[in-house]
């Protein structure tokens, strides 16, 4: 079974449009575990547009399931993480004003970085996983920083997927085959969809977890929280 990682940044993107608190972000969350899913995913950025700080916080003392953080390891988002102790941290090297994520670590040029910070929350009992493009020497990279799991990085295999190229499947394959042989734990995330989300799993083996949010967001507009969570449930099972 592949675990479901809800991620909630477009709940706080529709809250904060009107300033208040509609929707609930904190009720959605604990909504979303009632529906079936095993884990809670934040992304907190530097400018606070979706995600607050203060969120993380109180999202602290509602998730009972898996919670995970992702973001930049800047001195704030460390401080905060280890702050919280989440079930999971998730290390993405996003500009301070990226849109979205969109792009894996180097691994490679930024190992001893990576080493000493992926230390620093292991030390804290905070589980690490590291966003990764499908490259074997990012992989191999990964490996060495000491890192619980890596985030295979989906965009590619999701835009390639839709334009009907299941070929495009093939480095995520060859990466996981490699990270188990490393004793990497594999997580996968970004643009993956009720559409694509069958397929990935089935060519991924020991996917332990997607984190899955705007394709999960936007779906759920037209069949509701609860029916779109099932259907990803019944596709990971
Ligand atoms: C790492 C990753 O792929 C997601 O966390 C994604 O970056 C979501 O962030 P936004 O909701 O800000 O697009
Ligand atoms: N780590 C990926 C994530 O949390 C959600 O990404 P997306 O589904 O919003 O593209």
């Amino acid at each position: 079974m592949t675990k479901l990682s809800v991620n909630i940044n477009k709940i706080a993107t529709l809250r904060n449009a009107r300033g208040g608190n509609v929707p609930d972000l904190l009720k959605v969350a604990k909504d979303i575990e009632t529906f079936g899913a095993q884990g809670i995913t934040i992304h907190p950025r530097p400018d606070e547009r979706h995600i607050r700080y203060q969120d993380a916080y109180d999202l602290k003392s509602i998730v009972t399931t898996e919670f995970n953080i992702e973001g930049n390891p800047m001195d704030n988002f460390t401080k905060m993480v280890l702050e919280i102790k989440p079930t999971q941290v998730t290390l993405v090297p996003d500009a301070v004003d990226a849109i979205t994520s969109n792009a894996g670590w180097d691994t490679v040029k930024h190992k001893d970085y990576l080493k000493e910070i992926i230390s620093e929350f292991k030390r804290n009992g905070i589980r690490t996983s590291i966003f990764v493009n499908s490259n074997l020497k990012i992989i191999e990279g990964a490996a060495e920083t000491g890192t619980d799991r890596i985030e295979l990085y989906t965009e590619e295999f999701a835009d390639q997927y839709a334009l009907g190229n299941k070929e495009a499947i093939k480095p995520y394959t060859e990466c996981a085959i490699l990270a188990n042989k490393l004793n990497l734990g594999i997580n996968a995330g970004h643009d993956l969809s009720l559409d694509n989300i069958e397929f990935f799993k089935n060519n991924i083996p020991n996917l332990l977890e997607v984190s899955i949010g705007h394709a999960l967001i936007s779906e759920a507009l037209y069949d509701g929280l609860e029916n779109v969570i099932a259907g990803y449930l019944k596709k990971l099972a």
